[in-house]
């Protein structure tokens, strides 16, 4: 056992589905702990913020820290909303977005999840990208999980509402970089160095 990683989001169905692709893989031999810290919504790239967003939550968290920050990304718009899409989906809702498309002939999207690592709060984050590319359609399936039921994965013929959450978690834009974390913490050479001292957390993931 190494140890605790907290995972810090105030997002309840992220944390639901890092738990479960975490759970149906090759166990860690580290705890994964829930830090349910308020992070700002920064601006600027996606691989920036993702890495701003992780040094902010390692100072308030301390120890070995875990963010991830998901953008859905139109080709018609050049990858707008991109991580913008959490504003984007709060004004207009699921079918809104749908809707920017509809003067456009390429209604292709890729959604994608940057998780940002760092063992402690002095080490410059490490970054693990997944993309899942699809088609923006009109709303199907339970409203659930923001932008999931215009969301049509490549090969599939239901949007990711529509899915078993299990099937999800094995094709998703979160799962292909959860997975590369994975797989980095269990080849890697990653020691903590501080305690973690958060106030709310929670075990979510044993070894
Ligand atoms: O339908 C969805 N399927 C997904 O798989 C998914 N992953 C994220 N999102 C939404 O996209 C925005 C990202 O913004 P975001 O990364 O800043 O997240 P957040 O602010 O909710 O949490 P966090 O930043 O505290 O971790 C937020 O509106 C999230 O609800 C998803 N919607
Ligand atoms: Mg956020």
């Amino acid at each position: 056992m190494k140890g605790d990683i907290h995972f810090a989001t105030g997002n309840q169905n992220k944390l639901n589905e890092v738990v479960a692709i975490l759970e149906a893989g090759q166990p860690l031999p580290w705890t994964i702990k829930s830090a349910d810290v308020d992070l700002p919504e920064l601006q600027g790239e996606p691989e920036d913020i993702a890495k701003e967003k992780c040094r902010l939550a390692a100072q308030q968290a301390g120890g070995a820290v875990m963010v991830e920050d998901t953008s859905l990304c139109f080709n018609a718009y050049k990858g707008l909303p991109g991580p913008y899409v959490k504003w984007f989906l709060q004004k207009v809702g699921p079918e809104g977005l749908y809707r920017m498309l509809e003067g456009f002939a390429d209604k292709s999207a890729y959604a994608q999840c940057i998780f940002a690592y760092t063992p402690d709060p002095k080490t410059e984050p490490l970054l693990f990208i997944g993309r899942t590319h699809g088609l923006v359609v009109p709303p199907r399936g339970v409203t659930k999980f923001g932008w999931d039921p215009v969301f049509q994965p490549e090969g599939f013929d239901r949007t990711y509402a529509e899915m078993e959450k299990s099937v999800k978690n094995t094709i998703s834009h979160r799962y292909r970089a959860l997975d590369q974390l994975r797989q980095y913490l269990l080849k890697g050479d990653v020691q903590q160095i501080d305690h973690p001292d958060v106030s709310k957390t929670q075990e979510v993931v044993g070894p």
